[in-house]
């Protein structure tokens, strides 16, 4: 089993933890902190409850998580070390001296430092070339965005194993060119977090109203299209260049009033503390991850179904982590977690989605017997022509569930199957499904018999399913 290090276990940390080991890394903490295990426990509950939810394919093993008294112990065999300490440039550099002395030099020493360069974390270090920054988002478990900084001295080899685990734990590595201050996201976060300051600071807006301000408008355009497409399209048909004549001019209006900084001290943490606890009232900061990473999976979600953006990300890692099926009677078709939009107002999965979930299973025993992706462009496939599904339980968000799938008749055109949809934790029946498909062409629109090779799968795998009943 592949194995990282996390040196530093709180919000980051933790998130880093969640990440490798729901993608079936053995995870090593170290944190002096003695609250480190239960803090770090909560976030890995959100995730492991959250992540799942935007993958169809059936996830990795998790690995384990232990927690290790000194740091050289943690980093014993790790292939992969993420620093996530405070950020304090003499902590850090201090870190990476205790780290060298025991990791292996050809390890990823990977740091989350928001805003350091990687030159300044390698100054002091034995081998500079191991270390290079990669710069998450929180949470950790759901956001792709790693911003991968390497300085001069950091070795390429290094720089493209980051790369490599990175994609492999479903990241998306943006390999930024060159060294600077607070990388490439933080120095946008940092000018809307400045003029939001001086905004409540003068009175001209409240911590809500702010808010408002971005998830009402702009906060959506920037998660499906980022900036500039967005401000492509913002120019109509004439695109960038008509954008730019009529808002180019703007950099020198008053409305640019980009460098006003307001004093940080006591008053200002006081004001903006005092509005953002108003701001959420009783909701406790457990309740609001929760609210955010149901959003968060919804939204994903639907970009996955679009194929764009992050979602497109998702979709390409939930195809590189699908499994052919085995070939066991009954076959176990779907292994995955009920997502939060597949609920409805009974606060219960809707029975459409049992739909999916039964088609879904038709799907996979398809690619299974042939009537795979190419087989489907070249112009042949099944049609669902009578589906009976009886519902015998509950089924909710969160939960993992699986699917055992009979092939009832497998003859020429003629293909029924019997799902059973089971709850994962006891095995319960929450529902079954009898489902009759025939073979079709895709050119007449009408049914056929289906290819021989597929024929041929089909008729031996109903033979098979007849023989074991
Ligand atoms: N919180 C955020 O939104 C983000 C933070 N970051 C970066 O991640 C890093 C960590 O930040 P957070 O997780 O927010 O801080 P945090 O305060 O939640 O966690 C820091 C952890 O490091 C531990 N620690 C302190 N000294 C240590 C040592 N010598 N060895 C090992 N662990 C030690 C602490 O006990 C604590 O659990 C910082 O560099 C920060 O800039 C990056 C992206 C986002
Ligand atoms: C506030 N922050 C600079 C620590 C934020 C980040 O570094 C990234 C994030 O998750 O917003």
């Amino acid at each position: 089993m592949k194995r990282a290090a996390i040196i530093g276990g709180g919000v980051i940390g933790g998130g880093w933890a969640a990440r490798f080991s729901l993608m079936g890394w053995e995870v090593r903490v170290f944190d002096p902190d003695p609250e480190a295990e239960r803090k770090l426990g909560a976030v890995m509950d959100n995730a492991r409850r959250a992540l799942p939810m935007l993958y169809e394919a059936r996830m990795p093993e998790p690995g384990p998580v232990t927690f290790h008294g000194t740091m050289s112990d943690a980093v014993s065999g790790a292939g992969y070390i993420q620093e996530s300490v405070p950020e304090r440039l003499e902590l850090k550099q201090k870190v990476y001296q205790t780290l060298q002395a025991a990791c292996d030099p050809g390890a990823v020493l990977a740091s989350s430092t928001s805003g350091f360069k990687p030159s300044e974390l390698q100054a002091i270090s034995a081998r500079p070339e191991q270390i290079l920054v990669a710069h998450p988002f929180n949470p950790v478990y759901l956001l792709p965005l790693a911003e991968v900084v390497p300085s001069p001295k950091t070795s390429p080899e290094i720089i493209e194993r980051a790369k490599e685990i990175l994609t492999g734990i479903g990241m998306f590595p943006l390999h930024v060119r060159a060294e600077i201050d607070a990388h490439i996201a933080d120095r946008f976060l940092e000018a809307v977090w400045r003029e939001a300051l001086w905004l409540v600071k003068d009175g001209i807006a409240t911590t809500e109203e702010i808010d408002e301000a971005i998830r009402m408008g702009f906060g959506l355009r920037w998660g499906q299209m980022g900036l500039f497409e967005t401000y492509r399209i913002a120019g109509g048909e004439a695109g960038m260049r008509h954008f730019m004549a009529q808002f180019g001019p703007c950099l020198s209006w008053p409305w640019t009033k980009l460098m006003d900084v307001p004093e940080f001290n006591d008053d200002l943490v006081d004001l903006i503390a005092g509005q953002s606890d108003a701001q959420s009232g009783d909701r406790t900061i457990r309740e609001l991850e929760r609210e955010r990473d149901n959003n968060l999976v919804a939204m994903l979600r639907a970009l996955k179904g679009q194929g764009k953006a992050a979602g497109r990300l998702i979709a390409a890692h939930d195809d590189s982590l699908r499994q052919p099926l085995e070939d066991t009677v009954p076959m176990v078709t779907v292994r995955r977690i009920v997502p939060v939009d597949w609920t409805d107002v009974n606060g219960h999965m809707n029975e459409g989605r049992y739909g999916q979930v039964f088609s879904d299973a038709s799907e996979e025993l398809m690619t299974h017997i042939g009537a795979d992706k190419a087989y489907i462009a070249a112009g042949h496939s099944y049609f669902t022509a009578e589906t009976n599904i009886k519902y015998h339980a509950e089924t909710l968000a969160g939960e993992a569930i699986f699917v055992e799938t009979r092939v009832l008749l497998g003859q020429g055109r003629k293909l029924r199957l019997g799902h059973a949809m089971k709850r994962a934790s006891d095995g319960a029946l929450l529902a079954s499904c009898d489902q009759f498909l025939l073979h079709v062409s895709l050119e007449t629109r009408k049914s056929c018999d289906p290819l021989p090779k597929v024929r041929e799968a089909v008729e031996r795998l109903a033979q098979r399913h007849e023989d074991a009943a």
